[in-house]
């Protein structure tokens, strides 16, 4: 379980008397092995969550607390640029996560569930978008971790390639559940993925509403069944727009 709770995250504004306070007492609850889409609009302080839950950024008061565990959980980060190193092969940098954070993990599996195998000798620079967030998510999960965060791993994928990439993404998680903390602009794409979708408010940033999501997961491929739900958030939550 992951318990977030952040009296104060603030930018110092330079040149400018204020500061930005991006978050203040924010507190989030997420169960283990639960899948949860963040959703709130453009600079409203998701990033600057999943860095401090990543530790990247430790300049913020309040707490972060992984339930009792002896060690501190592996955390896996899918940036919102893949960031492969482009002196590396698909399959090297991959490898070279693992290397950092040693884990029985499979790559050949991995490269096999996204559909990656021919293209384990590559360079990045010969991969299409679409396939260099797919090595980027291989990446994450190959270190096994605890715990998932991804920030907006589909942004600018066409919509057919996104739901391909979310529905191998689902496959993984559901092969190997880990805690995900998923943040996305696309409501299509939260419930289609979410156990449960946390709606945020513009900085400083507050959870405006939650909503499980109430589709069994054998049927978010169904369009129509998406669109309905998308339909009943809008009209009970019309602040989220
Ligand atoms: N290093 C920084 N220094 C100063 N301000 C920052 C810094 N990083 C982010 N900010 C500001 O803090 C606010 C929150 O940024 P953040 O990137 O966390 O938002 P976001 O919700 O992830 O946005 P988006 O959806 O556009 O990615 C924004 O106003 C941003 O300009």
């Amino acid at each position: 379980m992951i318990a977030i709770d952040i009296k104060r995250k603030l930018y110092p504004a330079k040149g400018k008397a204020d500061n930005h306070l991006v978050m203040a007492d924010f507190q989030l609850a997420v169960n283990s092995g639960e899948f949860v889409c963040l959703v709130g609009p453009s600079g409203c302080g998701k990033t600057s969550l999943l860095n401090i839950i990543a530790e990247l950024d430790n300049d913020y008061e309040g707490h972060i607390g992984f339930g009792q565990q002896e060690k501190p959980p592996k955390i896996g980060y899918v940036f919102q640029n893949p960031r492969l190193l482009p002196w590396r092969t698909v399959r090297e940098n991959i490898e070279l996560a693992i290397a950092q954070k040693p884990s029985s993990n499979n790559i050949d599996a991995l490269l096999d569930a996204m559909q990656l195998t021919p293209f384990q000798h590559v360079y990045p620079e010969r991969l299409s978008l679409g396939m260099s967030r797919r090595v980027a998510i291989i990446r994450a999960f190959a270190i096994n971790p605890d715990v998932l965060l991804m920030d907006e791993p589909f942004v600018s994928l066409d919509a057919a390639t996104a739901r391909q990439v979310g529905h191998l993404l689902i496959n993984l998680w559901q092969q190997r559940p880990h805690t995900v903390l998923f943040v996305t602009h696309d409501l299509r794409e939260a419930i289609a993925l979410a156990d449960r979708i946390v709606f945020l408010s513009p900085a400083p940033m507050k959870i405006i509403a939650e909503s499980t999501v109430g589709i069994p997961r054998n049927e978010r491929g169904n369009e129509q069944a998406v669109e309905t739900f998308r339909q009943r958030l809008l009209q009970d939550y019309p602040e989220i727009i």
